[in-house]
């Protein structure tokens, strides 16, 4: 177990500066994610860890040592790509054992581990197949073994499971939760895809334009998002985000009947955005306590254990929730209800949120 400090990092591609000094501290044993949307400067950021991207300022640390000059061999890591690069015509045991007899190990150590991991992957039946003869979540677990084999100090993954179907995605994703708390290897893991990042990380670092928005525990960036970027990014649905103009009365969504006080400090003519997950909007029965509107709700989503329910307040389209079983008609007007102490404030012009 290592840990990763990454030191005003930057990099250029010719005059395109594609990270502005990023900062992370990655403690020993922990899970890191990086998330944000394309071309934000994840995979850079990650590569440049592996030693496959050239530093153009800054520092990485890895264990005890800069990493800077070493090559990606001499940095103790194992990365996982997306698309799995496996020997087309090794088998599943030579593509994990490829490495080590590289690097001249005993015949009989390299066995050993790879069974061992094979064991542990549930790949033991496998590995005198060929990748062209596996599903794809069997492939991801050969490029897994790989690197595991090897006993990195550091793993990282670059979108592992991009290439897999929704199902396999969620198996391979507890999969990997296991093999972490069984590894307890520190971990960079890389994705687009939020779900991924809260299931997974001990950190989610959210990335945006080559800068880091905000880093924190899946819990703190969920519930108490600094910018609202972060807001609107974590979160299936997307949390509810409304910009409004403020009354003397209060807060008044579009032309609708729902006013509620704003937040200390605000004055009248104050632009703001306020934010509510679709979670903290219910039908009245649901939540009592809530600020009611009565809004007409024109699509209703039946998702099995909850359903999503479509409306509009005022030119805004919003979405809410209720249980599966709640017996609702679209394109009728609705009682909902807004649960307030769930709310969210962010100033309209910064983005940044207002306390
Ligand atoms: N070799 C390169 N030459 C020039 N620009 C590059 C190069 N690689 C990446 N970039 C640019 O650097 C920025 C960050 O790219 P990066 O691949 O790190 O983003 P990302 O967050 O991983 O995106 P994605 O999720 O799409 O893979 C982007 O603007 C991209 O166009």
């Amino acid at each position: 177990m290592s840990r990763i400090e990454i030191r005003n990092l930057v990099k250029m591609y010719g005059t395109h500066q594609a990270l502005h000094g990023i900062n992370i501290s990655i403690q020993p044993g922990e899970f890191c994610v990086l998330v944000g949307p394309s071309g934000c400067g994840k995979s850079t950021t990650l590569r440049m860890v592996a030693g496959l991207e050239t530093i153009s300022d800054g520092e990485i640390v890895i264990g005890e040592r800069v990493v800077n000059g070493l090559r990606p061999k001499e940095r103790g890591i194992a990365m996982v790509f997306q698309n799995y690069a496996l020997y087309p015509s090794k088998t599943v045991y030579n593509n994990m054992a490829f490495s080590l007899q590289l690097s001249k190990m005993p015949r009989a150590e390299i066995d050993r581990r790879v069974r061992e991991v094979a064991e542990i992957l549930e790949l033991t039946q496998l590995l005198e197949r060929k990748p062209g003869a596996l599903s794809g979540g069997q492939r991801q677990r050969v490029a897994m073994g790989r690197a595991i084999v090897r006993d990195p100090e550091v793993f990282l993954f670059d979108e592992p499971l991009s290439n897999l179907d929704a199902k396999l995605r969620g198996q391979m994703r507890a999969e990997i939760k296991r093999l972490h708390q069984r590894l307890k290897n520190t971990i960079i893991y890389v994705t687009h895809d939020q779900v991924e990042a809260m299931t997974l990380a001990d950190r989610i670092v959210i990335m945006r334009d080559g800068r880091i928005e905000q880093q924190g525990t899946p819990d703190s960036i969920f519930h108490d998002p600094d910018t609202v970027f972060v807001a609107g990014f974590m979160g299936s649905p997307a949390m509810n985000l409304i910009d409004c103009v403020v009354t003397p009365d209060g807060l008044r969504l579009g032309e609708t009947d729902l006013v509620c006080t704003t937040p200390e400090g605000l004055r009248a003519g104050d632009r703001v955005t306020f934010g509510i997950r679709p979670d903290d909007v219910r039908p009245a029965a649901d939540l009592p306590n809530g600020v009611h509107a009565t809004l007409p709700v024109d699509l209703i989503e039946q998702l099995g254990t909850e359903k999503l329910l479509h409306f509009r307040a005022g030119p805004h389209d919003l979405i809410g929730k209720t249980g599966g079983r709640m017996d609702l008609a679209e394109g009728s007007a609705q009682t909902l209800a807004f649960d307030m102490a769930h709310a969210f404030f962010f100033d309209a012009d910064t983005g940044r949120r207002i306390r």
